[in-house]
């Protein structure tokens, strides 16, 4: 049987309304609207599409929405002076930095100044160390990894017990982050990358796999445990000649058309954990505006 397609689009769009909702609530109690700053330096194109879907899904949930476009020729001390600017600014309540950043910026100096309370992408120490040792009441976890596990969720429910995982990718701000979510939910982990000897075997092991890797069609259909769940973070933009001279098309990290036919259920790419990012800095924002007028956070688990 071919596997269930989890629809993450359809998934997105709940988050966003529930978003959408909880914004005009705090705004009919306080005056106020959650905040989302997005910073974008140079003129890199697959950063411009990110970052412009990020400011209109903002908007669309009524928040007070800006974006910043430096020229790729900013100085680290130019951009540090606008996220200082952010961080005091107090109609702002998350700042994100389009990364990569340009070569000669340090991008690690620049994310650490952002203020952990600002901080909707979970990249500050304080954040990654809070979902390290799973204090999660004041953790803004990584909009990625959060946004597969609610994916995750709708197959198998908040409690992973017995359940065996494997990530592939070992990012800081993809594979350990997921890594650590699936052992908070009780999964048994194992995080896969590219010293791992035997990764169709690891694979195979899993009731649950993650691909977050950034190789087009790395994973195959007869790597997986049929009925395995399969999520694929992957975005890869590949040629189409098909659709013309100098096209691409975006893949993920998982073969596709193999998986669907051994998975259980399994993440398209486009519109599976993609469009769960982007709704899950909608959710990080608005837990942060909530956060700052002294209200209860807002969950965003997804009962069906
Ligand atoms: N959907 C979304 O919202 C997002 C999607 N992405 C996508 O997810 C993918 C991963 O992103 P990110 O984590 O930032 O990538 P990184 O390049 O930072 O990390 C890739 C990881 O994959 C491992 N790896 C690379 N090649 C292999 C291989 N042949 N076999 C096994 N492991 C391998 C690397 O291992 P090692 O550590 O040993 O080098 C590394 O741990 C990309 O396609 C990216 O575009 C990223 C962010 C958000
Ligand atoms: N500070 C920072 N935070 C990030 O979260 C961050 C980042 N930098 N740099 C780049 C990566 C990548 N990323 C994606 C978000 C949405 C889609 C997405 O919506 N994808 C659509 C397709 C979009 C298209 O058509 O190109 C989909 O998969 O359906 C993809 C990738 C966030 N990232």
């Amino acid at each position: 049987m071919p596997a269930t397609v989890i629809d993450g689009k359809l998934q997105s769009e709940r988050v966003a309304e529930r978003v959408k909702t909880l914004a005009s609530e705090l705004n009919l109690q306080t005056g106020k609207k959650p905040g989302l700053a997005v910073v974008l330096v140079g003129d890199d194109a697959a950063s411009q599409v990110y970052v412009g879907a990020k400011t209109r899904k903002a908007a669309e949930c009524g928040f007070h929405s800006v974006q910043h476009t430096l020229p790729s020729d900013t100085t680290e001390d130019q951009l540090a002076e606008l996220v200082d600017q952010l961080n005091a600014d107090p109609t702002i309540h998350g700042i994100l930095v389009q990364l990569p950043l340009p070569d000669g910026i340090n991008a690690p100096r620049i994310i650490q100044s952002i203020s952990a309370e600002k901080d909707v992408d979970g990249f500050h120490f304080l954040n990654v160390g809070m979902v390290g040792v799973g204090e999660f009441a004041n953790a803004f976890v990584p909009c990625t990894p959060a946004g597969a596990m609610l994916l995750i969720e709708q197959i198998h429910g908040r409690d992973l017990s017995g359940l065996n995982a494997v990530v592939v990718g070992r990012s800081n701000i993809v594979g350990k982050p997921m890594a650590n979510l699936l052992i908070a939910h009780n999964a048994t982990v194992t995080v896969a990358h590219s010293r791992t000897k035997d990764l169709p075997g690891t694979v195979r092991q899993a009731d649950i796999v993650v691909a977050a890797v950034g190789r087009p069609h790395l994973v195959k259909g007869d790597w997986l445990k049929p009925g395995a769940t399969v999520i694929d973070v992957g975005i890869n933009r590949v040629p189409a000649p098909d659709k013309g001279e100098n096209k691409f098309r975006l893949v993920g990290d998982v073969d596709y058309a193999e998986a669907a036919q051994v998975a259980g259920a399994i993440t398209p790419v486009p519109g599976g954990v993609g469009p769960m990012t982007i709704s899950l800095l909608m959710a990080n924002t608005l837990v942060s505006a909530y956060r700052e007028a002294g209200l209860p956070k807002p969950s965003f688990s997804l009962d069906k």
